[in-house]
This record gives C-alpha cells, structure tokens and sequence, in this order.
C-alpha cells in the first residue's frame, strides 16, 4: 500500500551532503547585477544613468539602455547564463517567467549573442492567460513588461532574470509590484517633507521590509500519499494524532539533520543570489520552521521574498521533501504567517521608527508612530483586506495567528507616553514643555532597553523600533500588505503635514503645532489601540462596540477594497485607479472561488473513493467475523460480537453522512456555479459549500479511529508529524 511503503521510504532517507566552500561573505550576491557588479562592467555613463534612474525615477535613453544591456549580457554569459527573462509577478501571486535564449542566427552558418536595450527595457509577453479582471480581453490580450532598475537582475541556474513590472497595453498595472512602486514613491514623498520638519538635510525616505517566512516540510513520499496535500496544500481530513505540539518541544528545538541540511543548501542559494538570511529555526508545530532575512529596502525585499519561495520549493524537491506555504496545512496546531516588518528610513541613516536619546528626536519618532497609529485607524479594513485569502482564513484568529480585527498593540510604556502627551494641555506653558520633554518625550528610550512586549494575538505590534504586521500569511506576496500599509501612511503623513502648516500659518510655532495635532491624533485613534487578548470574545464584543471591522472570511473583506473611500484614497495617492481596484477585486474573488471550488472537489474524492471504501473493507471483516462467532456460539452470539455489532453499525451510520452531505456539497457547488457573479460564487462557496467540510471531516476522522490501521490508505496525522 503506497501508504506503507511511503513510510518505509522516509525512513530511510539520510540528508544529503551539502559542501559548503569559500567564506560567505565572499559569495554574497557574486549572481546579482548589483551596484558594484555594475561599477565594475559598465563605462561610466551607463552606470550613472542607471543609479540616477534607482535613486530619482530618471529615464534611461535608447542608446545607453544599449549599452546597459550589453554589459548585462556580458556579465550573466560570464555567470554561465544562456538565457534571459523578465521576471514579474502576476496576480496570481507567484513569479512569472518566459526565457528567451541570447542566442541568435545571424545567417546559415553564424549566430551571436543579442541582448540590447529594446530586450532589456520593455517587451511585450503576451502572458494573456494571467488573470486580468476584465481590463483585457482574449482577443486584444497584449501585455508588457518593463524593466523596473530598482531591483537587480540576478542569475538564478541559467538564466538572467529581470526584475520587471507588468502592465496591459492600455497601461493598467496587472501585477504586485507597479501598485507597490506607486505607493513606495508616495510614502517616500509625505514621509520626507514630513522629516523635514526635524532635519532638512533629509530627502529621501525608504520604506523597509523584514519578512518572516514560515512553512513546513514534510517527506516527499509522504506528501504525494496525500492527494489533499498535493492538490489543495492543506490536509482536508485527519484526525489528530495524540502528541501534536502540546508539550512545545519541537520550537527552538535542534534542528533535524535532514532540514538542515536543506536549510544549508538553500542559504548557499540565497547567498548567491544576495538574499541576506540571517535567522533560520523550528517553529511551534512539528515539521515548522522559518527562515528570516536582515531587513532591506521594500521593493527589493518583496522580491526578494518572492525569489525564496520558488528557491526554497525547487531546493526541497533536491531534499526529498515538499515544501508547504500554505497558512493551515494541518488541524489543531499553528499554520503559517509571514510577519511583515515594517519601517521608514531616511537617507540620513535614521530609523523614523526608533525613539532616539534626545527630545527633538524622539518628537519625529512620535511623529511618525501616531501617525502610522492614526492611518490603521482610518483604514484598518483595508489592511484586513490586504492579506486576505481562501488559505489565511483557516489561519486567522488561532493558534498565535492574530483575528480578522485589526488593533494596534505599542504595550505598556508607549501607551503611558501616549497617554501623558493626550493629557497635557493646549497651549503649553514654558514649564510644561520642558517637563514634556524631559519626562516624557525624553524618557523613550530608556524605558525601551529591556521592554520589547510581545503580544502574539495583536495584528499590528509595535516592537521597539518597527511595527510588525503580522496578519499576513505564509503563502502571500508581500508586495500587497505592503503596498497598502505604505498608501495609508502616506496619506495620514499628507494630511499630518497639512494640518501641522496650517497652524504654522496662523502663527503657531512649528513644534506646538506638531504636538497640538499629535494629541488630537491621540484621542481620535484610541479605538484602534488594544493591549489585551485578541481571541477573547470581550475583545469581540468590545471591537464591535468600537465600531471596528471584523470580516472573518475573504468575500466580506475584500468588499472593503472598492468602497468609495477605498477608490478615492488609492486615486489620489496615485497607486491604484478605480478601473484596477474592480479589476483586482474580481481577481481575487475569482481566485477564492477556484481555491475552495478545488478543496470541495478533492475532499468529495478522498471521502468517497478512499474513505468510504476503506470503511466497507473493514465493515466486511467485522461481518465476516461475526458470522464465524454465529457459528461457534449459535444464538448466544449477539452477546460475544456486541462490540463488533455495535462497530458494524457505526460505520454504516458514518458512511451514510458522508455520502448525504458529500451529495449536498455537490449540489450546493453547482448552485453557486451557476450564480450570474463572481461575488455572488465568492460568497456562496463561502456560506453554502463550505460548511461541508467540517461535517464530512468529522466523520472520516471518525472512520480513522474505528478502522484497522493495516487498511488505512491515507497517511496518518501523526505520521506525517513524526
Ligand atoms: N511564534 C510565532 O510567532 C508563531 C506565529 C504563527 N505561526 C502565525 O501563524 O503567525
């Protein structure tokens, strides 16, 4: 039985040898074109045209961008490259890839290498089978791709690849990254003029990014002994095995030498394609773990998360094991989140979000951390949005995954500065403004040293010198969280700046004006502000009250993205235009209903044709055996075979279920197909077909306990978490 023999199999897999020569540091990105690669490879005009396109948005002109490809070409042949791509990420939330070799026939017997500007700088895809929402159609269907410099090209096996947007021919963005650029630049914008009040020699500020990858490994064979795994990501059936991660054993544990060395040939990977992990271990439940770089500028980081992802599965695959990125792989212990750092930089070398030694600085740091405050409060249903899908629902609210509602946790000490600033009064005294200074605005620092609360229920916590979002899930592209949290800060910090001149217009001085708005941000974004515990049901009740949002499922929180005020502050902060927002949120819902539509159908299959069959085999035993009890004792035999009686009918009432409510599964997903709407389909694969899956779970999970385990087909729990 493949189950068996599964078992057999991945116990006996030693890990493979991993060698690992030459001093990391050495290795470090020697596979990405970054800015010493192209010191080193382009003539000086070329060079420059590229960083003033990176650091200003400047164009490069047809004959350098010649020049910028060749010598790109030159360096990825040099790195063994044959091919070239441009690589983007679509809305389906992975990369995209189509290579094209350098390779080209010249004539009969003669062929070079061709790569010039025009391949480098814009190509058209094609790519019409993305998902596109409606802006294109079949038959008009081009799409472009166009070199974003922002990012480095990087040579991963054979091929250069591109960091590229992508867009449709009539302009509308069709990927994660253009909306993400737009927001980046809109944040760099509010966020400098905003410093500026505190130190005019900043110009530039960048928005960071550290991710947390989590996911699980977990034997090859024993994976593809699980159709649910394979095909939906996630186990739909299962009963729990008896030690799960009770006894916390598994976090921070020694890692398992098979893992490690999987962990050691990926960072060999990374480390060439210049991903700086930093950070790599168990995670609560068995089989979990995570990998954590050093922080980087947020465009980079997205991408550079998406890069690990298709490493990391490709590098598994070497290993013998399959990689799970989904939130929820398995019942009853933590799924999968991908906690999204977040902070701004100046190019001063300042940390917007770190409280500093001295008042004035720590002034801007307050700036900038009510600010960010008051932005979740006015939009926290976008960030629920933002990182909501059909996997993260069964993620969301359990096992250290924080709730559908969004707070913003800063602990103990912040809320008593903040609570002090809300108190003092309007026009500060000379006095006051010291004692504010000195005590409290001053005090930051020192009451930070050793007091980095955690709060693993808070979405949103504020952790010394960043705020961690850590709603967002394991399988996501970063790129959407982040282009939302930056919207919506830039926006707060437009509106900070306009209300901190005006006072300054009518003659208030500029650091009372700051405080007088700060307090005022104070008091009308407490609501958002949440210290306790987020699975509680008075947290429920008390966010309701609040009026805060609370869409546990994907169909209602995405209804959020194309609400008036949603569309009119994607607009006019210039990232995303009402015809992309709609677009988008029928992408999405679309993406919803083919993923529970895919679960449905592969449980409706394992239910019937694994379960079901494996239940008789064993009932036909039971039967066979209480016929030879019949024989032996006669009529007295009901009294000898009363379990096995007893089991006979159990399985025939747990078969039963499962066929009836398999039936009405079906039926109700061919009522929601039928609906004239994708959001009509969205909500009703949530409401009507949904529901299903517990109630045949528990039946099978039911059948699991009762069964021989010799007939079980299904790899078991507590096999696949040994
Ligand atoms: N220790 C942790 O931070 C666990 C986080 C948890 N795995 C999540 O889903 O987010």
């Amino acid at each position: 039985m493949l189950r068996f023999n599964a078992l057999t199999e991945s116990q006996r897999r030693q890990p493979i040898a991993v060698a690992e020569n030459g001093k990391r540091s050495e290795l470090f990105a020697v596979n990405v074109f970054n800015e010493a690669a192209m010191r080193q490879a382009m003539t000086r005009e070329a060079f420059e045209s590229v960083m003033n396109a990176i650091r200003y948005g400047e164009k490069i002109d047809r004959r350098v961008a010649d020049q910028v490809a060749a010598a790109m070409r030159d360096w990825a042949i040099s790195k063994g490259a044959t091919h070239y791509t441009h690589w983007f990420q679509p809305l389906t939330g992975g990369t995209a890839e189509k290579h094209d070799a350098f390779f080209e026939p010249v004539s009969r017997d003669r062929a070079i290498e061709r790569f010039g500007g025009g391949q480098l700088v814009q190509q058209e895809s094609d790519a019409s089978s993305f998902p596109n929402g409606g802006i294109r159609n079949t038959f008009e269907a081009r799409g472009y791709t166009a070199w974003d410099p922002t990012s480095p090209p990087f040579v991963y096996g054979t091929t250069l690849c591109i960091p590229t947007i992508f867009i449709s021919y009539t302009g509308e963005a069709l990927d994660n990254k253009t909306p993400l650029l737009k927001a980046l630049t809109a944040i760099d914008t509010a966020a400098t003029e905003v410093a500026r009040y505190f130190d005019k020699n900043v110009n530039k500020v960048t928005a960071t990014l550290g991710w947390e990858q989590e996911y699980f490994l977990v034997d090859k064979t024993l994976a593809y002994s699980r159709p649910d795994l394979m095909i939906a990501g996630r186990t739909l059936l299962g009963h729990q095995a008896a030690k799960g991660q009770q006894l916390d054993d598994h976090y921070f544990g020694s890692i398992p030498e098979r893992v490690l060395s999987y962990m050691r040939d990926l960072e060999h990977e990374c480390l060439l394609l210049g991903i700086p992990l930093k950070t790599r271990h168990n995670e609560v439940a068995p089989h979990q773990f995570e990998f954590a770089p050093i922080f980087e500028e947020t465009n980079l980081a997205v991408d550079q998360n998406a890069l690990l992802m298709d490493v990391m599965r490709k590098v598994a695959d070497r290993h013998s094991f399959v990689v799970l990125f989904h939130e929820k792989p398995f019942a009853g212990v933590n799924g999968s989140g991908k906690h999204n750092n977040w902070s701004l930089a100046t190019d001063t070398g300042i940390n917007l979000l770190a409280p500093s030694r001295t008042p004035i600085k720590n002034l801007q740091f307050l700036t900038f951390f009510i600010c960010t405050i008051k932005a979740v409060c006015q939009y926290e249903p976008l960030l629920r949005a933002s990182v909501a899908s059909a996997t993260n629902d069964y993620r969301l609210g359990a096992n250290e995954a924080p709730p559908a509602i969004v707070s913003v946790f800063i602990g103990e000490q912040l809320t008593k500065v903040l609570d002090a600033l809300e108190v003092a009064s309007e026009e500060l005294s000379q006095e006051e403004k010291t004692d504010l200074k000195l005590n409290v605005v001053g005090k930051i620092p020192d009451l930070f040293l050793d007091t980095t609360d955690r709060n693993r229920t808070s979405p949103f916590a504020f952790t010394g010198n960043k705020f961690e979002f850590r709603a967002v899930g394991s399988k996501a592209n970063c790129g959407r969280p982040m282009m939302v949290l930056n919207t919506i800060v830039a926006k707060q910090l437009t509106n900070f700046k306009k209300e901190v001149d005006a006072l300054i217009a009518k003659g208030m001085k500029k650091e009372d004006a700051i405080f007088k708005v700060l307090r005022s941000y104070i008091k009308t974004s407490k609501k958002i502000r949440f210290e306790g515990d987020g699975y509680s049901k008075q947290w429920e009740d008390e966010a309701a009250k609040r009026g805060l949002s609370n869409h546990k499922t994907t169909p209602e929180a995405l209804k959020e993205n194309i609400t008036e005020k949603a569309i009119a502050l994607f607009e006019e902060m210039g990232v995303l235009n009402r015809v992309e927002l709609m677009a988008r949120y029928e992408i999405a819902l679309e993406e919803y209903v083919k993923t529970v539509q895919i679960e449905s159908r592969v449980l409706g299959d394992i239910a019937r044709n694994h379960i079901v069959p494996t239940a008789v085999r064993y009932q036909n035993t039971l039967i066979e055996n209480v016929k030879g009890l019949k024989e032996i004792f006669g009529e007295s035999y009901q009294e000898v075979a009363a379990e096995q009686l007893e089991l006979i009918r159990h399985i025939s009432e747990h078969i039963k279920v499962i066929h009836s409510k398999t039936d009405a599964m079906i039926e109700a997903r061919k009522r929601a197909n039928h609906l004239p709407n994708f959001e009509e389909k969205a909500h009703s694969y949530c409401h009507e077909v949904k529901p299903f899956f517990d109630e045949i779970r528990y039946h099978c999970d039911k059948l699991e306990m009762m069964v021989d385990d010799e007939l079980w087909t299904l790899t078991k729990y507590r096999e696949l978490m040994s």
